[in-house]
């Protein structure tokens, strides 16, 4: 397995590309470590497919360097990069039997058979397809079919990096979480190096370490599921991640604080800097009501039993979501006051987080 680093990297699917908006990516410096698990989450089109193409070397960036352990790849076609991929529709024989299917990218790099069988009982053990093992590929149900398709990928203990693009596509909703924890389960027994691409979320939290997530060509914030959740670098984040997710209020900054409709809003710490578009951002869950507060109209209630959501609408039309744990719900129509707990309270800056953390010196 190998640290993965991408250097001043920069993609444009034009021939002569002008401005930032040309380049499918517009600037990526991000190190993958060795043995890490990580997700590249983002919305169709924020040019996840063109990071794992450059990374896989289907495609050469326009600018920037691909490094393998410091080693330059940059201009070494796929077959020479050692990497093992898993695609959103399984790849596997059917004419094949499981085992063979399993075994084939070992026997074709020659690995000795001895060696092919125990790896082999080994990859089948930890997904489950032991009793399967001399059954026709062509047989298998779609999940089933996919597993063995992960078990290729996984198969092999020299590859630098294992690529999984959407492998859940085709996965009944219901299995879905059962093979999404199983290929948790994978990485800490296997421990490579895995990059899983998703525009899913939930696939993305529940599987990786540190989640990259991108928009438009670019990354806008590596961090831990728990670090995305608390404190988004960017109210994109804080939106893509979170369900619902974060409420985003316009506000002006006076006095070195945040005002929401005349109002000021205590935040986590102080302002950083101010910009042409200032916000403040709140997740739902650390929004309770109260006799006092921000009022709004309630707009919708949807009472999920262990908890409900409330989504109200301030004068200004701006709409902010509470999550309720227990506790009478308001009705539809009804005006509720709203407060935030400050220390979540944080402050954007043209969309960027611009707070002080809570103890930050
Ligand atoms: N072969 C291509 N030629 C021209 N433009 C392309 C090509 N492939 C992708 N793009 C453009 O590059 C941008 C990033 O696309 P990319 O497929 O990498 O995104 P994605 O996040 O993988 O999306 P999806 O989840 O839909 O696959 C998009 O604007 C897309 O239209």
């Amino acid at each position: 397995m190998a640290k993965i680093t991408l250097s001043q990297l920069r993609h444009s699917y034009m021939p002569a590309p002008k401005g930032p908006e040309d380049y499918a990516l517009k600037q990526i410096d991000l190190d993958w470590q060795d043995g890490g698990a990580y997700a590249l989450l983002g919305p169709s089109g924020c040019g996840k497919s063109t990071l794992l193409n450059i990374i896989s070397g289907l495609l050469v960036p326009s600018e920037g360097r691909i490094l393998f352990d410091g080693r330059d790849v940059t201009d070494l076609p796929p077959d020479q990069r050692n990497i093992a991929q898993v695609f959103q529709f399984p790849v596997i024989y059917d004419t094949m039997t499981v085992r063979e299917n399993l075994a084939f990218p070992l026997k074709n790099r020659g690995v000795a058979p001895a060696h092919i069988e125990a790896r082999v009982a080994e990859i089948a053990e930890m997904l489950e397809v032991t009793e399967m093992l001399d059954q026709r590929a062509a047989g298998l149900s779609p999940d089933n079919k996919q597993k063995i398709s992960m078990g290729r990928g996984l198969v092999r203990d020299d590859v630098n990096v294992v690529m999984f693009d959407e492998p859940l596509t085709v996965i009944d909703p219901h299995l879905k979480w059962k093979l999404r924890s199983k290929l948790k389960e994978l990485h800490q027994r296997v421990n490579a190096t895995m990059i899983y691409v998703t525009h899913d979320q939930t696939e993305a939290l529940t599987f990786a370490d540190q989640v990259v997530v991108m928009q438009l060509g670019e990354v806008v914030q590596i961090g831990t599921p728990v670090e995305l959740f608390e404190r988004p670098a960017h109210t994109f984040v804080g939106h893509f991640i979170g369900s619902p997710g974060m409420n985003v209020l316009p506000c002006e900054v006076r006095d070195g604080g945040a005002f929401f409709m005349g109002r000021n809003v205590p935040l986590e710490g102080s302002i950083t800097q101010s910009g042409t578009r200032n916000e403040i951002g709140i997740r739902p869950e650390f929004v309770t009501l109260s006799e006092s507060g921000i009022p709004g109209a309630v707009r919708k209630v949807a009472d999920l039993g262990h908890n409900a959501v409330v989504e109200a609408v301030a004068a200004d039309g701006t709409r902010i979501s509470a999550v309720l744990h227990g506790g009478d719900l308001p009705a539809q129509g009804e005006t509720v006051h709203m407060q935030f707990a400050p220390e979540q309270t944080r402050f954007y800056a043209d969309g960027w987080l611009a707070s002080e953390a809570r103890g930050a010196a």
